[in-house]
C-alpha cells in the first residue's frame, strides 16, 4: 500500500505498512463486509502523555512570543502592586511620624450647637442674674454657630418629659438637676449650676454637669464639648461684668497637643487592612489573560481545528493548567520575595511556605474559575467583559469587607444565614480575603500609644493553621448574638482546593455538554456510558442493519432524480457494493427554532447519497448555499448530521467520530492559523498531536514544506502570510499523519496559477491509497482533480460523474469551426447540413462558419470527422483548392455544462 510520503526528489515516498502502524493508522481498504480498516492507536496514556507534551510546548511558545504580556502576569503586576502598597504604607507612616513630632493646632469650635437631646441646658438658680448671663451666652452662641437657643419656661416637676427640642431652662435648684438627669437618663445634655455669683467687683463659680453617656462616641469629650460650653459661659460672664451687651466679649481658644517622640517602629496599618485588594488585583491579570487567551482560541476556531485533528480535550484544559500553574507560582514567588524586601509584617512574620502555597492555590483557584466561565462564552469581548465584572466584584470584596477585621469576620456568625457563606466559598477571592485576614491578625504590629511602641503580632506559623485564631487578636463585639465563630485558617485552603477541583471537573464537563457553535454536544450522562471510556462490546457490524437505518432516515422523495444520481442511491444502499465512503441519506436541516419545525427551516443537504473507492479524488460543485461545506463539515465532525449517516472506512460519522479522527485530515474554508506560530510550529504542533515519532518530523516538515513552496518562509509567523500561502499551509497540515481521507474545503482558494498547479499535482500525488473530498469553484481545479464529480444545488446532488460524463451529459456537445471561400460557404453549409442534420450555426462570417452539435448530434459526430479529415470537395471559387480551407472540433468545457446545469 503507498501511503505517499511527499520526498523532495520525486514528490512521493512509499511507507511499508508495518512503519505506519507505528503512527497510528493501519489500513486494509474496503474488502471486509463493513470496509473497515483496524485503527492501532499507539497506547492511549502514551498518546495523552504526548498530546500534552506537544501542547504545553506550544503554550510556552506563544508565551515566550507574547513576552511583553507574561512578564506584565508574572513580574510586573506583582511588582508595581507591592510598589504602590509599599508606598501608601510609607505614605501613612510619614503621616503618623509627622502628626508625632509636630502635632497642629486646632480651634476650639462653636459653643452649643446639639440638638439631639431634649434640653440643651439646664441652669440654677433662675435668678435675673443667671438669666442675663444665660441670655448673653445663647446671642453669642447664635452669631458663632447659627444655631438659636432660647431661655424656656421654668421646669418645676420632675415628671416632666420634654416633647420637642428645648434650649436653655431654668430649674430651681442643683438638686432638681440632679433628680431630674438621675431620674430621666440621656434627656439632658448640660447642666449649669452658678453658685455665687455676685455683681461687680465679684468671683464666679459654677459648675458644669455633662452627659458622658450622650458624649462616649465622642473621642474629646472635654475638648470638643465641655471645653467649649465653658468658653461660651465665660465669655458671657465677661459681657455681663462689662455692663455692655452690645459689645460681648470674645475668646479664641486653640488646643495644641504636646510634642512626642515618634514611635521606634511604625505598624503596618495599610498593609493590613489593604494588602489584600493588592494581591488579589496582581491575580487577577492571569486571570483576564486566561479568559481571553482560551475564548479568543475558541472564537477563531482553533480549538475545533485541534480537535479535527484529533487532540483530546482534556488535554486542551490540562496543557492550558499546567501553562498558567507556572505563571502562578513565579508570580506567588515575586510577590513573597518582593513582600519581604519590603518588610511588610505579614510576610516577615508569616511562615514562608504558608504565604507561598496560599498565594498558588488563589492563583489556581482564579485559573480555574476562568476556565469554567469560558465553557459559557464564544466571544472574547464578551469574556473580557465578564471577568472585569468578576474582578470589580473581587474588589468590593477586598477592600469593604477584608479590609476591616469586624466587617470580615462577620460572615461566621451566627446571625449571617449558612447559606450566604456556602455559596461564597465558591469564590475564590472570599476564601483567599479571610486567610489574609487571619494571617494578617497574627502578623501585624499594634501601636501601644502610651508608650509608643509597635507590639509585634505572635506571627503566624504553620501549626497555626489549624488552630482558631485567639479571641485577643479578634475584633471586640459588644453585642454576643453577632460574635463570630470564626473557623481555623487551613478551612480556606480547603476550600481553595475544593474550588480548584470544582471548576476545573466542571469545565470538562460543561465543555462536553454545552452545544458548540456547530451544534454538538453530548449527552449529559454521557461519563456514564462506557463507549466514552473506550470500551466497546464485541458486537459485528451489521452493514445491513445500518443501510436500513438510515434508509428510514430520508426526509424527501426522490422522484425526478438524474439518472447516475439515482443509481447512485441504489448503490449506496447496496451493501454488496463495495467502497470506503458511503454516505446515505445524509441531511442537515438549519432550524429557525430549536423546538419546532418552521417553514423558515433552511434544508442545506437533502438526502444525499453516495459511494466512493479508494484512490479516488471527488470534488463537489455548486453555488454558492448549495450545501457543499455543510456537506463536508457533517463528514469531518464539525457538525452534526440532522438525518441519515455516513460511513468512513467503516466507521460512522454519529458514532465514532473519534476513531474517523485518526484517520482523518481536514483543510477548512477559512484558514485555522495560529497567527504566531511559524509554518514549522505548525506542522511540529499537528505532527505530535497525531502522534507521528520525534525522529520524523524534522523529515516531514522539510517536505511537505517544499512540496507547497513554503520553505524560505518556515521560521517566519503565519500571521504575516498571504491568502495563499496561508492557504497551502492549511492545504499540508491537512495532510500530516498521512490520513486514509482528506477534506479540503476550497483549498486553492487566493492562489496564484503557479502555486495552484504546485498544489494540483501534490494533492494528484498524495490521493494514491486515500480518498480525497474537495469542494471548489474552479471548474479547471475539478477538472483537473475530481475521478468524481458532484454538482449540488439547494442541498441535493444533481449530477455526478467523472468529467467526461458530465460534460457529454450537460455539456452543449462540441463545437465545430470551418474556413471556406466566402462565395463557397453556401455549398459548405448544406454539405453540413446532410451530414450532421442537428448541426446549429452559430456564426457565418467571410467564410468562416461556427457549428454547435447538440448531444443529439453526436452519431454522426464521427463520420462527419471522417468527411473532414479526407477532405476531398474541390472550391468552386478558386479552382485546385480545396472546399475546407481549415478546420477544428473542440468540445465544451465543464464550467458551460456547469452553467447549463
Ligand atoms: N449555521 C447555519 N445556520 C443556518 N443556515 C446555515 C448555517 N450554515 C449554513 N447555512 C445555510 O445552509 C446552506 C448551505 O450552506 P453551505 O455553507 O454548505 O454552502 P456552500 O455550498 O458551501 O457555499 P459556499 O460555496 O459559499 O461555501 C446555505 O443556504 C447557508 O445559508
Amino acid at each position: 500500500m503507498d501511503n505517499g510520503y511527499l520526498s523532495p526528489n520525486n514528490g512521493i515516498n512509499t511507507q511499508s505498512e508495518s512503519e505506519l502502524s507505528s503512527t497510528s493508522v493501519v489500513g486494509s481498504t474496503d474488502k471486509t463486509a463493513a470496509q473497515q480498516i483496524t485503527i492501532h492507536s499507539t497506547g492511549g496514556f502514551l498518546l495523552f502523555f504526548r498530546q500534552l507534551w506537544i501542547m504545553i510546548r506550544r503554550n510556552f511558545i506563544l508565551q515566550k512570543r507574547y513576552y511583553k504580556s507574561t512578564l506584565s502576569q508574572i513580574l510586573i503586576g506583582p511588582i508595581i502592586f507591592l510598589l504602590l502598597l509599599y508606598i501608601l504604607q510609607q505614605a501613612d507612616n510619614n503621616q503618623i511620624l509627622k502628626s508625632n513630632l509636630h502635632p497642629t493646632a486646632y480651634p476650639l469650635l462653636g459653643g452649643r450647637t446639639a440638638s439631639d437631646p431634649c434640653i440643651n441646658l439646664m441652669y440654677t438658680p433662675d435668678d435675673q442674674t443667671s438669666r442675663t448671663i444665660m441670655q448673653a451666652f445663647a446671642d453669642n452662641n447664635f452669631k458663632r454657630t447659627g444655631y438659636k437657643l432660647n431661655i424656656e419656661t421654668p421646669i418645676t416637676s420632675l415628671d416632666f418629659i420634654p416633647t420637642s427640642k428645648l434650649g436653655i431652662v431654668p430649674v430651681t435648684n442643683a438638686d432638681f438637676i440632679y433628680n431630674y438627669t438621675l431620674n430621666h437618663p440621656n434627656v439632658t445634655m448640660f447642666g449649669i449650676e452658678f453658685s455665687t455669683v455676685q455683681g461687680p467687683p465679684v468671683n464666679y463659680r459654677y459648675q458644669v454637669w455633662f452627659n458622658s453617656t450622650l458624649m462616649a462616641n465622642s473621642s474629646d469629650v472635654f475638648g470638643e464639648q465641655v471645653l467649649a460650653l465653658q468658653r461660651g459661659i465665660d465669655e458671657a460672664i465677661v459681657t455681663f461684668a462689662s455692663n455692655d451687651p452690645q459689645n460681648p466679649a470674645t475668646f479664641d481658644i486653640k488646643l495644641k497637643d504636646w510634642p512626642k517622640v515618634p514611635p521606634s517602629q511604625l505598624s503596618d496599618q495599610i498593609v493590613t487592612s489593604f494588602g489584600a485588594v493588592f494581591f488579589f488585583c496582581a491575580e487577577m491579570i492571569i486571570f483576564i489573560s486566561v479568559l481571553n487567551t482560551i475564548v479568543t482560541e475558541k472564537e477563531q476556531k482553533l480549538v475545533d481545528s485541534l480537535v479535527m485533528m484529533g487532540l483530546k480535550t482534556e488535554v486542551y484544559w490540562l496543557s492550558y493548567f499546567i501553562s498558567n500553574a507556572w505563571l502562578v507560582v513565579i508570580c506567588s514567588l515575586i510577590t513573597c520575595t518582593f513582600g519581604l524586601a519590603f518588610q511588610f509584617f505579614v510576610f516577615k512574620n508569616a511562615n514562608f511556605a504558608v504565604l507561598f502555597i496560599t498565594f498558588i492555590l488563589f492563583g489556581l483557584a482564579m485559573v480555574s474559575f476562568a476556565f469554567f466561565i469560558t465553557t459559557f462564552c464564544r466571544r472574547a469581548r464578551v469574556a473580557v467583559l465578564v471577568g472585569i465584572f468578576i474582578f470589580i466584584i473581587g474588589l468590593i470584596f477586598q477592600s469593604f469587607v477584608f479590609s476591616n477585621s469586624f466587617v470580615g469576620y462577620i460572615w461566621w456568625s451566627q446571625s449571617v444565614d449558612k447559606i450566604g457563606w456556602i455559596i461564597l466559598m465558591f469564590l475564590p477571592f472570599f476564601n483567599f480575603g479571610k486567610l489574609y485576614l487571619d494571617l494578617s491578625m497574627l502578623t501585624s504590629g499594634k501601636l501601644d500609644r502610651l508608650t509608643q511602641t509597635v507590639v509585634p503580632g505572635p506571627g503566624f506559623s504553620w501549626n497555626d493553621l489549624y488552630n482558631t485564631i485567639p479571641d485577643t487578636y479578634l475584633p471586640t463585639y459588644s453585642d454576643s448574638n453577632i460574635r463570630p465563630s470564626v473557623p481555623p485558617p487551613i478551612q480556606s485552603w480547603y476550600f481553595l482546593l475544593m474550588n480548584i477541583g470544582f471548576y476545573c471537573i466542571f469545565t470538562w464537563y460543561l465543555d462536553k455538554i454545552i452545544p458548540d457553535e456547530f451544534g454538538n454536544y453530548k449527552n449529559p450522562f454521557f461519563f456514564l456510558t462506557p463507549g466514552y471510556y473506550g470500551i466497546k462490546f464485541k458486537k459485528t457490524f451489521d452493514l445491513q442493519a445500518w443501510i436500513n437505518r438510515a434508509q428510514k432516515a430520508s426526509i424527501g422523495k426522490h422522484t425526478e432524480e438524474d439518472e447516475d444520481v439515482a443509481r447512485e442511491r441504489i448503490l449506496a444502499f447496496d451493501s454488496t457494493h463495495e467502497c470506503v465512503v458511503r454516505i446515505c441519506n445524509l441531511s442537515k436541516i438549519y432550524r429557525k427554532n430549536l423546538l419546532i419545525k418552521s417553514v423558515f427551516d433552511k434544508i442545506a443537504v437533502n438526502d444525499l447519497c453516495l459511494t466512493l473507492k479508494e484512490g479516488k479524488c471527488l470534488a463537489l460543485l455548486g453555488q454558492n448555499g448549495a450545501g457543499k461545506s455543510t456537506s463536508m463539515n457533517i463528514l469531518s465532525g464539525l457538525t452534526p448530521a440532522t438525518n441519515g449517516d455516513a460511513l468512513l472506512y467503516g466507521y460512522s460519522v454519529r458514532d465514532d467520530m473519534s476513531k474517523i479522527r485518526k484517520i482523518m485530515g481536514v483543510c477548512p474554508q477559512h484558514d485555522i492559523l495560529f497567527n504566531d506560530l511559524t509554518a514549522k510550529e505548525h506542522i511540529e504542533l499537528y505532527a505530535g498531536i497525531k502522534n507521528i515519532p520525534s525522529a520524523e518530523i524534522a523529515k516531514l516538515v522539510e517536505e511537505r514544506l517544499a512540496a507547497v513552496r513554503l520553505t524560505k518562509v518556515a521560521d517566519k509567523p503565519a500571521g504575516s502570510y498571504s491568502g495563499g500561502m496561508k492557504r497551502r499551509l492549511s492545504m499540508v497540515i491537512s495532510t500530516i499523519g498521512d490520513p486514509k481521507i482528506i477534506f479540503m474545503d476550497e483549498p486553492t482558494t487566493g492562489m496564484d496559477p503557479v502555486n495552484r498547479r504546485h498544489v494540483w499535482s501534490f494533492i494528484e500525488k498524495f490521493k494514491q491509497g486515500r480518498i480525497i473530498i474537495l469542494t471548489t469553484h474552479s471548474m479547471e481545479e475539478a477538472d483537473v482533480l475530481g475521478d468524481r464529480i458532484c454538482v449540488m444545488a439547494h442541498g441535493r446532488l444533481c449530477a455526478l460523474g467523472n468529467s467526461m460524463r458530465i460534460k457529454n451529459k450537460f455539456g452543449a456537445g462540441y463545437r465545430v469551426s470551418l474556413v471556406t471561400h466566402p462565395n463557397d460557404s453556401q455549398r459548405l453549409k448544406e454539405l453540413v447540413e446532410a451530414q450532421v442534420p442537428d448541426a446549429k450555426l452559430e456564426d457565418d462570417s467571410a467564410g468562416s462558419l461556427i457549428y454547435e452539435l447538440p448531444l443529439s448530434a453526436l452519431p454522426a459526430l464521427p463520420s462527419f470527422i471522417q468527411w473532414l479529415e479526407e477532405n476531398e470537395e474541390m472550391s468552386n471559387s478558386e479552382p485546385g483548392k480545396k472546399l475546407v480551407k481549415a478546420w477544428g472540433v473542440s468540445q465544451k468545457s465543464l464550467e458551460e455544462a456547469f452553467l447549463r446545469l
